[in-house]
């Protein structure tokens, strides 16, 4: 097994995330509503604690026992000598303590990220992907709802700070695609990423599942509480549902989802800094009972292949050979890991100099069965 991907060494992707990312994310969040001065000094003491050593939970932050035990080898080292996955899930959950999102009082509940989810839906950059949607012909809507679901991945409001290119390379860097139609039938499991201009594709080919009878259940697995700035919730399912109630797929999948054809799941595993090895029973046999797994974005793909430094060439089976059922990765590249790539694709994207693997503008869609 190779290591954990680490957030040394300086200059070194997740160390910009961390050194980059999560400061310009702190004073985003506190830009975003009028906290008050409490939470605004809370927010102050995040972004200094990131500077140094890693420090507890409150010990009466109401899930302080279970992240006293997960930090229990990193507490006291340094936010840039940690696993990165580690480090990204803890820094939310503080981001989330900062501001008070699970203290009883007014700020209880209140998803720091909402003031960047809700302009999203309300846009014109998504008025115009539904229209163009909504003019696929009957013959290309199974492949256009697909294409729509792994680019919308790109629109993934954490990675856009400190992104300007919003390009995509046409070629994807694996395509299975053609492998996952077949399994796409009985119930279809599928771990939702970003809100918004992710959901909605995720719920239109949701909608396209259950209408044509491909599919006669869809288990959507959203997050437990807000997480990497633009995490789908439940709140933000309700609020695309809201958003294409005058469509007739709004109407349909508002349908589904008290029918129970869609099945809205948020796990508390789903915000834990864990990879998919350590599902816990309930949740493994969701993935094990659907036909197929679809696991959206690039933190799902992380948690799926351990975030490890694997060779890119592994065979994607290989490295997912654990997963308790069929299970395809739909996702544009947005961290180093990497398995599954041809040598000669590796070769060529190499040579280009670019930063492919971290960038967005590269998408891959991969299966194991
Ligand atoms: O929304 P996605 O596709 O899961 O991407 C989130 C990605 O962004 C990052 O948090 C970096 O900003 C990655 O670490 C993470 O994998």
């Amino acid at each position: 097994m190779p290591n954990s991907v680490l957030t040394s060494p300086p200059g070194s992707f997740p160390w910009t995330v961390l050194h980059d990312r999560h400061p310009a994310l702190i004073a985003k969040v506190g830009d975003g509503l009028p906290y008050s001065p409490d939470r605004l000094s809370a927010l102050d003491a995040l972004a200094s604690e990131i500077t140094g050593p890693i420090r507890p939970l409150p010990p009466d932050a109401h899930d302080a026992g279970t992240w006293t035990e997960w930090s229990r080898d990193y507490v006291g080292e340094s936010w840039y000598d940690v696993p990165f996955l580690f480090a990204e899930s803890y820094f939310y959950r503080k981001l989330l303590e900062a501001v008070g999102y699970f203290r009883p009082g007014p700020w209880q509940g209140v998803d720091p990220f909402e003031p960047a989810k809700s302009p999203e839906l309300r846009g014109a950059a998504l008025a115009e992907e539904l229209a163009l949607l909504s003019e696929l012909p009957p013959g290309q809507r199974d492949e256009g709802l697909l294409t729509a679901s792994l680019w919308g991945n790109q629109a993934d409001l954490g990675f856009q700070l400190s992104q300007t290119d919003g390009g995509r390379s046409t070629a994807l860097v694996a395509d299975d695609s053609a492998s996952l139609w077949p399994l796409l039938n009985g119930t279809v499991c599928i771990v939702a990423d970003n809100a918004g201009r992710e959901l909605i594709p995720d719920l239109l080919l949701a909608d396209r599942l259950l209408e044509t009878g491909r599919a006669t259940r869809i288990l959507l697995h959203v997050k437990a509480y807000p997480y990497f700035t633009s995490d789908a919730t439940m709140a933000d399912v309700l609020a695309c549902l809201r958003r294409l109630a005058d469509d007739p797929a709004g109407k349909r999948l508002w349908q589904a989802v008290r029918t129970g054809a869609l099945t809205v799941r948020a796990h508390p595993f789903s915000v834990t800094p864990f990879s998919y090895h350590d599902a816990p029973a309930d949740l493994a046999e969701d993935f094990a009972t659907a036909s197929v797994t679809i696991m959206k974005g690039d933190l799902n793909y992380r948690r799926l292949v351990g975030d490890r430094a694997w060779p890119a060439d592994i065979p994607f089976r290989t490295v997912t050979e654990y997963f308790p059922g069929p299970v395809a990765a739909v996702r544009t590249l947005k961290s180093d890991v990497v398995t599954g790539v041809r040598p000669e694709m590796l070769a060529r994207l190499d040579a280009t100099g670019e930063p492919w693997r971290t960038n967005g503008t590269h998408a891959m869609i991969q299966v194991s069965t």
